[in-house]
Formats: structure tokens, C-alpha cells, sequence
């Protein structure tokens, strides 16, 4: 093919981009009439000021509405310039050409993280479609458990029968989980003959027995002495697995030291592990990083990606593919937005339009160097390079070009000394006094979501990156499907964002100098609509606090300004609906999507943010809670119903539950002070705000009053949440007297 045919194309969606930009241009000119509004209020002396309403209030709700109006004004960027790409496998060159990969796979807590969904994984990595002798796989195991060790020993000795059936057999599938849990005329498999259906039973009782010795082995809790080491306390441990096998890829376990007195740095430390254990193992100038609950869905993944990275047009700049996080486990009623559908489509569709999709943590395939800063490239000395890259020599040598790494396939395993090196580079003491996980050195460490944070700087350094979104999903992994876990994740990511925006990385103030500006409101959107909790609170409590009181706070209804803050209303619930049914989804989803961002904003934005504070006076320390992968039959049930799982913190639930009571209170009560006094025109905003949030709430008013299954809100909390939010009341009540 080279020169003639392109192997990837670029198409701008320009009618999606001419609607936004009109939109974008009404509604911010709505925008500007209500802060006229509300300041030309504001300036009013207090004499002249309608009904001398007090200025708290004003303040307050005017508060949200400009916080609501600055993530807005970020949020457009997204929609300045979607494109869509389309790729051509078929035309990549010959394998030989192709270049090495190596593919990292974390993984942490067994009892989290069920080994066999882990090794489905790592199974799938090396069933890619791609020249095995190029595929290097590696394993951090977080937890230095030896129940993962020995799951991948088993299935090392699975993958020879299964890789190679895959290859002969062309199968589109490469997760053995998934491949024989989909019914047989998916694949199509019934028109390959009795030769291949003996071939595939023969493989699936392999695959059977594969499973039993797993059960067997975590039953015992593991083999080995488990009681050696704790998931705290390790020193490093790293093993080739079967480096013999010329047309299997190479697979390496790797476990780092991890002390108490060390942070490990979570998921940003491990990875940093595996760049350099794997520079002096296979040193692959690309890498592609899996989460251990994220299956390769469709073997043809690499060439994929290699069709962007192998074009000499974009490739010099291009750090990294990035695929969309799809989950295998979401309802048709996806209650929990646990499918991410507006993160797919709407923001990194709309990045790839400009420089590119924010790191996603999983499912890319990044450039090696672009982990090592711009610092190889200059003519350094030795000394210089350890200081940035740490005390190795074997690794300071893999940053050359024509470095070959030492281990290779045909080494059985890794001699003494090697295996000397890679203790060293898996030490939690090697990156003490280096540069890694501070500057432009490995993933960075500053926040808990270190991708967020690694690809931003790479942006700023100049790197681009594409988003690839076929229609079949290249990556499926295991999304959250309970309250618990969608809320403690969310409260991480708020944390980890909120964290970057008030750091010296805030995209608005690190960013604008360094890439466009666009690319920078993208970021600078994620890294700050955490503050959308201060809109919710001040939405959800200040207007309805007045309404008990009988206080506007909005125009009457016979007012021309109503009319502008009844557009804006309409105007963001329209497109967000518009855009719902664009990506072929109901309006239910629309009012998932609705729900959640309220009960995001409620509490996880809440407690992320002033998490990320807290973090930045030095009152608390960074934590990385994972989400839990082991399947609960009574929770799953819940959710395929479509009914919340109500079961979690009550640091989490109170604040929700407090917030729907107080407008259930002050929805009745103000509504039968509004019927008694007639004063419609003057309170009729505020009836319906309540009224909306009520109605957005049902399922909390639902799990507090009708349900009586398990998953309902505790009464306990219904108690509580019903005294704090008389107090709260209460009290507003009195201050507002003032
Ligand atoms: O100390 C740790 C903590 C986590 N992990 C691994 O990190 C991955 C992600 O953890 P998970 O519990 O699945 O969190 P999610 O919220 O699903 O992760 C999302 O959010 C993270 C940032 O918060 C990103 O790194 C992930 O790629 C992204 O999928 C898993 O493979 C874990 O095993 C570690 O290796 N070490
Ligand atoms: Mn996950």
C-alpha cells in the first residue's frame, strides 16, 4: 500500500459544530441578560430593592448561577469541533515492520479483583492480534499476592491452547470469559464444521479446568505463604513466565516493594514500576495500559492504533490512541450513568477535534518516550540522567536508540543479575531524589487521577493524541453498578481534579500558554466542575428556603426577565436532550443523566472538592479506593430492575436525603402559603424549581417511603436526614428574619 491508500481518515462533524456554536451563542447571550439582571439588582440601593428582600439569599443563588455559567462557558469547547475517525487495519504493512508493544495490566486486591477476571484479562492481552514474538505482557500486582502469581502460571499454561486455537481460528473474541459465555452463532461458529467444534469443546474443558484450579487455589487463599507478606508490606518480586515459547507472547509478573514507610502512589506508582522493569525486559516503544477489569474485546486493537502511530504525518507529535472505556456489565436502564455515554461521545469526540483526548488511565496505546519528558532528547550527561531517571544504569541505557534489551525471547528467564536490576527498579526507594512522578518523569503523582494529569502535561509539552471509537468495542471492562461504588469513584475522580485546578497545573493558568486555548477550557472543564456542587446546594436549598418564608429571589412571572431565566431552563435541558437522542439513546436516559449529575454534584463534587482542599492544607492525605469487581446477585438485581441500591455511607446518603426533604417541606408548605396568599406571580418560580427537584428525586422519595427491600434508604437515615433538614430550616429561617 505506503503512500497511496490512508490507513486512517478524519471526518468534522460540521452540522453537529454549527448548531453548538449557534446554541453556544443564544445561550450565552441569555447568560448575559441574567447577570444583568441579578447585578443591576444587586446595585439597587436597599430602599429601592423590591420588598426589601435580603441580600443573602440574592447572593447566594446569584453565586450558583455564575459558577453554573463559568463550567458552562468551559463545557463549549467540547462542542466547538467533533470529529469522528474511521481506521484501516487492512492496510498496515507486513508484521515485520510492525513495532513491539508491551502491554501493562494493574491489578491490586484479589478479593476486589477476582483473579479470574484479572487473568481474563491478561489472557486476552495476549491473544491480540499481533506478531506474539512483538507482544510482551506484564502484570502489576499491587497486592504481592501469591494467589495472582499463581493464576498466571495457570494461565500461561491455558493461553497455549487457547492463542493458538484463537489465531487458527481467526476468533474475534479474544476474552476466553466472554467468548464462551456468548451464544455460539455470535461468532458465527456453527458454519465452521465438526473439526472446529471438537477443537472448541477440547479448549473450553481446558478452559474449565483452568477455572477450577483458580477456585480451588483462592479457596485455600492462595498457594505459597501468604502470611510472608501483606498487601502493605512486600519486598519486590519479579518473574518471567514462560520466556521459552518462541510463538507465545512473553509474560511477566511483577509485584514492587512496598513499605509502610514508602507511599506507593497507587496506580501512578505501579505503572511508573512497569516503564522501568519492562525498559530492560522488552523496552517496546509502545505500551498499552489495561485496567485488570478491562478485557481486549476485538484482537485487531494494535493494528488499530498503529495505523495512527505508524503514519509519518501525525506521528512525530502523537503520544497516544486513546479507546473509549465500554462495560460489558450496563443496563438498558443505565440508572447509575455508570456507561460514561456523554465522556465517549461528547468530550473526547469533541478533544480529538482539537489536540487531542485527555489520557483515559485505560485502554491506550502510548509512545514509550513520551513518558521520559523532553529530557532524553538533549545532549545530557550521565549524571544528569540520574538524576531525572534514578540510579540504574540498564535503565539510563534503554533510553539510547539502539538499545536491545538484555532478556529477550530467547532468553529462558532472567539471569541473576538481571533479576538484581529489576529488584532495584521495582525498589520503593529508587525514585527517591529523581524526577519520576514529578516532571515530565513516568505518570505523575500529584493527583488520583494520574492519567488526567500525565496527559495534560504531555499536552502541554506538545504531544497530541486520537480518540479511535469503532463501532465494536475494542475494550470492554466492568462498570459500576451500585451507589456505593459510583459515589466513592466519583468522589475520587472530584478529589483527583479538583486537586489539579487548585495546583500549579490549574489548566487556566498552566495551560493557555501551552496549548490551545480550546484544548485548555476542555481540561480546565473537568478539572473544575466539581464546583457544580456550589450551584446545586445553592439551587437545591437557598430558593426553597425563601419560598417557606414567602421571599422572591426570581422575577414574577409577569416580568420580561422571566422569560430569560425560563429560556436558559429550557435552552441547556433541550440540548442536553438533543444530544441524548443524537447518540441514539431514550429520554430516559436523558433523566438518568439529569439525576445523577444532581446526585454527583450533591455529594461527590461536595466531598471531593473539599477532599482535594483538605489535601492541599495538609489535613489529609491521598487515598485511591477501588471499586469493587466482585459480582453481588442481590445488588445486580436491583440494578437490572432499574431500582437504586441505597446501601452506603450515611456520609454519602444524608446529605441527598436532607435535601430532598427539605423540599418536600418547603414545596407543600410554600405551596399552600402561595394558594392562601395568592401571590402566584411572585412565587411561582420557586413552586416549580422545588417541584422539578422532587420530581427529579423520585427515586429517593421512592427508597425512603415505598420500598421496603433492602436496598431502600435506611429508616435510620430517614430519621436523621428528616431532623438536620428541620434544623437546617429552622435555622435558615431565623437567619433570614436578620
Ligand atoms: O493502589 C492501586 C490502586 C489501583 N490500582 C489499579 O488501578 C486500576 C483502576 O482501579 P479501579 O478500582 O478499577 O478504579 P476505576 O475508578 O474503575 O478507575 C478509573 O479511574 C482511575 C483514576 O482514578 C483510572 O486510573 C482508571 O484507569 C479508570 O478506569 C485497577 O486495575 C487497579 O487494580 C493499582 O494498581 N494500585
Ligand atoms: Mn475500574
Amino acid at each position: 500500500m505506503e503512500g497511496s491508500l490512508p490507513r486512517h481518515l478524519c471526518h468534522v462533524q460540521k452540522s453537529s459544530a454549527i448548531i453548538n456554536r449557534f446554541h453556544a451563542l443564544i445561550h450565552s447571550t441569555a447568560l448575559i441578560a441574567l447577570i444583568y439582571y441579578r447585578a443591576s439588582f444587586l446595585l439597587q440601593n436597599n430602599d429601592t430593592r423590591s420588598g426589601h428582600t435580603p441580600i443573602i439569599p440574592w447572593l447566594l443563588v446569584f453565586a450558583g448561577e455564575l459558577v453554573l455559567s463559568f463550567i458552562w462557558l468551559l463545557d463549549q469547547a467540547f462542542r466547538w469541533r467533533p470529529v469522528t475517525r474511521a481506521v484501516f487495519p487492512e492496510r498496515l504493512p507486513e508484521d515485520k515492520q510492525l513495532p513491539s508493544i508491551d502491554v501493562f495490566i494493574c491489578t491490586v486486591d484479589p478479593k476486589k479483583e477476582p483473579t479470574l477476571e484479572v487473568m481474563n484479562t491478561v489472557i486476552s492481552a495476549m491473544t491480540l492480534d499481533y506478531p506474539p514474538e512483538k507482544l510482551h505482557v506484564y502484570v502489576s500486582d499491587d497486592g504481592g499476592s501469591s494467589l495472582t502469581l499463581y493464576g498466571m502460571k495457570e494461565a500461561w499454561e491455558f493461553a497455549r491452547s487457547w492463542v493458538p486455537f484463537c489465531r487458527a481460528h481467526g476468533i474475534k473474541t479474544p476474552c476466553p470469559k466472554a467468548y464462551f459465555s456468548s451464544l455460539e452463532d455470535e461468532d458465527g461458529s456453527e458454519f465452521l464444521g465438526t473439526e472446529f467444534m471438537a477443537e472448541r469443546r477440547r479448549v473450553q474443558i481446558e478452559y474449565e479446568k483452568f477455572k477450577a484450579r483458580l477456585r480451588t487455589s483462592s479457596k485455600e487463599g492462595g498457594i505459597g505463604n501468604e502470611s510472608m507478606s501483606s498487601p502493605r508490606d512486600h519486598p519486590a518480586g519479579v518473574e518471567v513466565i514462560g520466556a521459552d515459547q518462541v510463538e507465545m507472547p512473553l509474560l511477566v509478573y511483577v509485584s514492587r516493594e512496598k513499605r509502610p514507610s514508602h507511599p506507593h502512589h497507587f496506580k501512578a506508582g505501579a505503572l511508573n514500576v512497569l516503564l522501568r522493569v519492562s525498559s530492560i525486559i522488552s523496552n517496546s516503544p509502545y505500551i498499552l495500559i489495561l485496567d485488570c477489569d478491562m478485557y481486549c474485546n476485538d484482537p485487531t486493537s494494535a493494528q488499530k492504533a498503529m495505523c495512527f502511530h505508524l503514519d509519518p504525518k501525525i506521528s512525530p507529535t502523537l503520544a497516544f490512541v486513546q479507546f473509549p472505556q465500554r462495560f460489558h456489565n450496563i443496563s438498558k436502564n443505565d440508572i447509575y450513568d455508570s456507561g460514561l455515554r456523554w465522556t465517549l461521545s461528547i468530550i473526547w469526540g469533541g478533544l480529538d477535534g482539537l489536540q487531542g483526548p485527555i489520557l483515559s488511565g485505560t485502554c491506550f496505546y502510548i509512545k514509550r518516550v513520551a513518558f521520559y519528558g523532553s529530557l532524553i532528547q538533549d545532549d545530557i550527561d550521565i549524571l544528569k540522567l540520574r538524576e531525572f531517571f534514578g540510579p540504574s544504569n540498564e535503565f539510563i541505557r534503554s533510553l539510547g536508540q539502539n538499545y536491545k534489551p538484555r532478556v529477550s525471547k530467547d532468553g529462558n528467564s532472567l539471569s541473576a543479575i538481571q533479576l538484581q536490576e529489576t529488584q532495584l527498579l521495582a525498589s520503593c526507594s529508587y525514585e527517591n531524589q529523581t524526577k519520576w512522578g514529578k516532571e515530565q518523569v513516568g505518570f505523575l503523582y500529584q493527583s488520583v487521577v494520574e492519567d488526567y494529569l500525565t496527559g495534560f502535561t504531555m499536552h502541554c509539552r506538545g504531544w497530541t493524541s486520537v480518540y479511535c471509537n469503532p463501532s465494536k468495542p475494542q475494550f470492554l471492562g466492568c462498570g459500576v453498578t451500585n451507589m456505593n461504588d459510583m459515589l466513592v469513584q466519583g468522589t475520587r475522580w472530584s478529589s483527583g481534579l479538583f486537586d489539579v485546578a487548585i495546583s500549579k497545573f490549574s489548566p487556566l493558568i498552566y495551560g493557555p500558554l501551552r496549548m490551545s486555548i480550546l484544548e485548555s477550557f476542555c481540561y480546565a472543564y473537568l478539572a473544575y466542575h466539581p464546583l457544580y456542587f456550589i450551584s446545586v446546594w445553592c439551587f437545591g436549598i437557598i430558593p426553597q428556603l425563601c419560598l417557606l418564608n414567602g421571599i422572591p429571589l426570581y422575577p414574577k412571572v409577569s416580568d420580561s426577565f422571566c422569560m430569560i431565566f425560563a429560556f436558559i431552563f429550557l435552552s441547556s435541558l433541550s440540548k442536553h436532550l438533543y444530544e441524548v437522542r443524537f447518540t441514539g439513546e431514550s429520554f430516559q436516559t436523558w433523566m438518568n443523566e439529569q439525576r445523577i449529575w444532581m446526585i454527583r454534584s450533591v455529594t461527590c463534587h461536595l466531598y471531593g472538592s473539599m477532599d482535594a482542599i483538605m489535601k492541599k492544607i495538609g489535613m489529609r492525605e491521598a487515598s485511591f479506593l477501588t471499586t469493587n469487581k466482585v459480582v453481588d446477585n442481590e445488588q445486580e438485581k436491583l440494578y437490572q430492575m432499574g431500582k437504586f441500591d441505597f446501601r452506603t455511607s450515611t456520609a454519602i446518603l444524608a446529605p441527598l436525603v436532607i435535601l430532598v426533604i427539605s423540599n418536600m417541606a418547603a414545596f407543600m408548605v410554600g405551596l399552600a402559603k402561595v394558594i392562601a396568599a395568592g401571590n402566584w406571580d411572585k412565587m411561582f418560580v420557586q413552586v416549580v424549581l422545588s417541584f422539578y427537584i422532587l420530581i427529579m428525586s423520585y427515586p429517593i422519595v421512592e427508597g425512603m417511603i415505598l420500598r421496603k427491600d433492602k436496598g431502600r434508604v435506611p429508616p435510620s437515615i430517614t430519621l436523621l436526614s428528616t431532623v438536620l433538614a428541620m434544623v437546617l430550616l429552622t435555622l435558615g429561617s431565623i437567619a433570614l428574619m436578620y
